[in-house]
């Protein structure tokens, strides 16, 4: 069994985790382009943390640039195994108000234009999306929420929009009448890539506005997901610190399989693969290209 290492992706307002031990900022580079910035490795107790603000230090990045392949290109060769987004969203729901948490557990992918997929020509592979969140990883999070006194939704569908424009009303009259419960830019291509890559994935939503569709309510401003970022931080900071301090330190067996994904996912025969693509997918995939 593979030792544990707890991968945390920080979104909006979440560029640093405080409480690393041995904390170090480490450039790792992947063959798929530049991740967003260096990740920061550390430990809480003893369970070993690689962080990395999704859109870079400073917020450099919008959600259209970011490379999300270098990202988790970058994630598996520094060892994840298990990955927590925390990500800024806005509430398709009434009862879902700002400052709430959602543990997601499906998502709608209306990306456009972004890569996502670390296959292609030469080497084709499809890896099931029924099921994009690890169910085990999500159940430790709703454990340390509890331990914590946090309260959190469990379940729950997130829209990834294009943006970097937040929606029009019919946009999200049009989500909610689709049943999503959230809102944001950034878990597609991000999950189906860790999926790809064989890391059990789940997402901490962290609710910052009602979008544009509640009456009672101004439309979703920067300035607004910031002030409630900034006031709700600490909350997703303690669940992600007790999630680690009672981090197994063996990597437990995903029960829908997400860290054995492409077992059967692979199409191209051995010998039609391209040479290139292969040797780009030794990190993410070498573990079943090279058994042929
Ligand atoms: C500043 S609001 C829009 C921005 O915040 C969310 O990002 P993240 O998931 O990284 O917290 C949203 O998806 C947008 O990218
Ligand atoms: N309303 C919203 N739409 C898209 N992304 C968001 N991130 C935070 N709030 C959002």
């Amino acid at each position: 069994m593979a030792r544990a290492v707890l991968g945390i992706i920080g979104g909006s307002g979440l560029y640093d985790l405080p409480g690393l031990a041995d904390a170090e900022w480490r450039t790792v580079a992947s063959p798929f382009g530049t991740p967003s910035d260096q990740l920061r490795f550390g430990r809480i107790g003893e369970t070993p943390i690689v962080f990395l603000p999704r859109h870079g230090r400073g917020h450099r990045m919008s959600p259209s640039d970011i490379d999300y392949r270098a990202n988790i290109d970058a994630l598996k060769r520094a060892g994840v195994t298990d990955l927590v987004s925390v990500s800024a969203v806005g509430s398709l729901r009434e009862d879902l108000a700002p400052g709430s948490l959602v543990l997601v557990d499906q998502f709608i992918d209306r990306t456009v234009g972004r890569a996502s997929s670390f296959f292609g020509a030469g080497c084709v592979a499809h890896v099931s999306m029924a099921h994009p969140i690890a169910p085990r990883l999500a159940d430790r999070l709703a454990a340390a929420a509890e331990a914590e006194d946090i309260p959190v939704t469990r379940g729950g569908t997130y829209l990834v929009m294009e943006g970097p424009q937040f929606s029009s009303r019919a946009e999200s009259e049009l989500y909610r009448s689709w049943g999503a419960a959230v809102i944001g830019m950034t878990n597609m291509p991000e999950a189906k890539l860790a999926r790809e890559a064989e890391i059990a994935y789940a997402t901490v939503a962290m609710v910052t506005d009602y979008d544009c569709w509640h009456p009672d309510r101004d439309a979703v401003t920067v300035d607004q997901v910031v002030a409630v970022m900034g006031a709700n931080r600490g909350k997703a900071q303690r669940l992600i610190a007790r999630l680690a301090a009672d981090f197994p330190a063996e990597h437990e067996p995903c029960p829908i399989g997400s860290d054995r994904a492409l077992e059967h996912a692979v199409m191209t025969a051995p010998a039609a693969r391209d040479a290139a693509l292969v040797e780009k997918l030794e990190a993410v995939a070498g573990r079943v290209l090279r058994q042929g």
